[in-house]
């Protein structure tokens, strides 16, 4: 379905513009409030949205301004995006975007009592060294890091304990590198108070709360900070743009095991943006870091661009239907007919970095590429993080320091690495757009009549898997040759 042909003029009447643009086929809802003056209703809430053929998002329109109402206006939905694509993301963790619940806001009093909150979902990171084991505790500990079969989940917690102290001193030096401790936190409260000043300037005003994973502040912390404000609608967004079983997946369980339990937040309306790689605030973003910093080489069109993302174990994505690796491969494309499309036509390639343990990873690894690119002849390089949008360890330690130096060693004579999204404006202002656009179909997680999962309380079952995880767990801590292998892997 697609409106054009309206004009500013008709605000009044339909509280939006519809545009359509040519290059994506896709049509753009305009702020009411940010175009007409007659609109000045302190309830207005404004929403900027995009739908076009590469995301699967649909537009919205959110309005429970005085004068549309007076004019009969019913929010709904305006524009569904005809190209549905192949769907990447498990379906329970998608909140699919809907039509405005109507019911729900449109009285009046609901509407001033609405208080919105955003809450941003983050790894996490050691702040000094002592926390780096505790920190990597937490990391191990966590069953979408380390996928042990049902029967040995129980020795989950041991396990993370002794890859934790095998592991510490090596990303203890990681850390001590790059001034003894992770700068994830401090950013991520800058993009947290950069993303509520966006939505304050396009009218929205909100609660935004930051959830790490692994260290402080915890998802758990924030989410009892949202049920202390009473927020009655909540946006969930991650920041990672890819979506991974391992990253936002292992967050959105969190999120679930505690909204489960909670009769407030069970029924609170939330909307869970899964990923937002797709967006084209994102894509051209990152396209201006690139084309920015090829400027750097005397040479910038001999550069190859190098896009380096963080490695998953290969199961995730062939036996979990993990869909990092399509969703990674999709972005790269996007960025790259991007910058095509800006003349930009340089060679590029896409590898894994930053594996851990015995097991296969997403293939091909960083290291490796580079040495293989140094051999064939390539001297100047661009590298490019691209699973994650603050400078962290690995980009600060593994990219500017370890892969740099391999670089130069294989014979590569130019380097350069694109900074992180950070605090770029054009950035915040479309996970702003992401935030609002995704209000509207905030949905409870647990309705009242929704059944909870099945457990198994069968005893005799429980008995036959202690026993059997029991003897395996005695031939994996006692055997030396087992305990020597983990040294070497972690
Ligand atoms: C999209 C990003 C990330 C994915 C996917 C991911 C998967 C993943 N990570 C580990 C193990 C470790 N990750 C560590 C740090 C770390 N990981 C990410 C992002 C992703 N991880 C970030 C941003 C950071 C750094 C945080 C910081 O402190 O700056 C670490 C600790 C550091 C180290 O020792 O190398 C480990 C360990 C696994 C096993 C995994 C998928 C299964
Ligand atoms: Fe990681």
């Amino acid at each position: 379905m697609m409106h054009t042909g309206v004009t500013p003029c008709d605000l009044n009447r339909f509280g939006v513009i519809v545009r359509s643009s040519p290059r994506h086929s896709d049509c753009t809802i305009v702020a009411a409030n940010k175009l007409c003056s007659d609109i000045r209703s302190p309830d207005y809430v404004d929403c900027h949205s995009n739908c076009n053929k590469s995301t699967s998002q649909v537009s919205l329109f959110l309005c429970s301004d005085s004068t549309n109402r007076r004019n009969g206006l019913r929010s709904g939905l305006l524009c569904v995006n005809p190209s549905s694509r192949r769907k990447l993301v498990p379906a329970s963790y998608s909140v699919e975007t809907s039509a405005y619940d109507v019911g729900a806001l449109e009285s009046p009093s609901r509407v001033a009592e609405e208080k919105v909150g955003v809450l941003l979902l983050n790894l996490g990171g050691p702040e000094t060294l002592n926390d780096v084991q505790p920190f990597l505790f937490n990391l191990f500990a966590d069953p979408d890091i380390i996928r042990l079969p049902r029967l040995f989940r129980f020795l989950q917690r041991p396990l993370a304990k002794l890859i934790s102290v095998l592991r510490a001193p090596k990303s203890m030096e990681g850390y001590a590198a790059i001034g003894g401790g992770s700068p994830l936190r401090k950013i991520t409260d800058d993009q947290a108070l950069a993303i509520k000043m966006a939505l304050q300037a396009k009218g929205l005003s909100s609660n935004v709360y930051v959830g790490m994973r692994y260290w402080y502040p915890f998802t758990e912390e924030a989410i009892q900070q949202i049920k202390k404000d009473r927020i009655t609608r909540l946006v969930v967004l991650p920041l990672y743009p890819q979506f991974s079983i391992s990253t936002t997946g292992s967050s959105i369980r969190v999120l679930e095991q505690v909204f489960r339990e909670d009769a407030y937040l069970s029924t609170l309306p939330v909307s869970i943006i899964n990923s937002w790689y797709q967006r084209e605030g994102y894509v051209k973003s990152m396209a201006d870091l690139i084309v920015k910093e090829l400027q750097s080489f005397s040479e910038p069109k001999e550069a190859m661009i190098f896009f380096s993302a963080h490695g998953v174990p290969v199961s995730y994505v062939e036996d979990a239907g993990d869909p990092y690796r399509d969703q990674m491969e999709e972005c790269i494309f996007l960025i790259m007919q991007e910058l095509k499309a800006r003349g930009v036509c340089n060679e590029h390639t896409l590898a894994y970095q930053s594996r851990v343990g015995p097991v296969q990873w997403l293939k091909p690894y960083t290291d490796e590429v580079l040495v293989e690119l140094g051999q064939k002849g390539v001297r100047s390089l661009l590298a490019v993080p691209v699973s994650f949008v603050s400078e962290h360890i690995e980009t600060l330690e593994e990219i500017d320091m370890e892969y740099k130096e391999l670089a130069l060693e294989s014979g590569i004579k130019n380097w350069a690495r694109v900074p992180a999204l950070g605090l770029t404006p054009s950035f915040i202002t479309d996970l702003a757009d992401a935030v609002v656009e995704a209000l509207p179909s905030a949905k409870a997680m647990y309705p009242p009549n929704s059944t909870s999962e099945d457990v198994d309380h069968d005893p005799v079952k429980y008995f036959v898997k202690l026993f059997f995880g029991s003897f395996l767990a005695f031939i994996l801590f006692l055997s030396p040759k087992m305990i020597m292998a983990f040294r070497n892997h972690f």
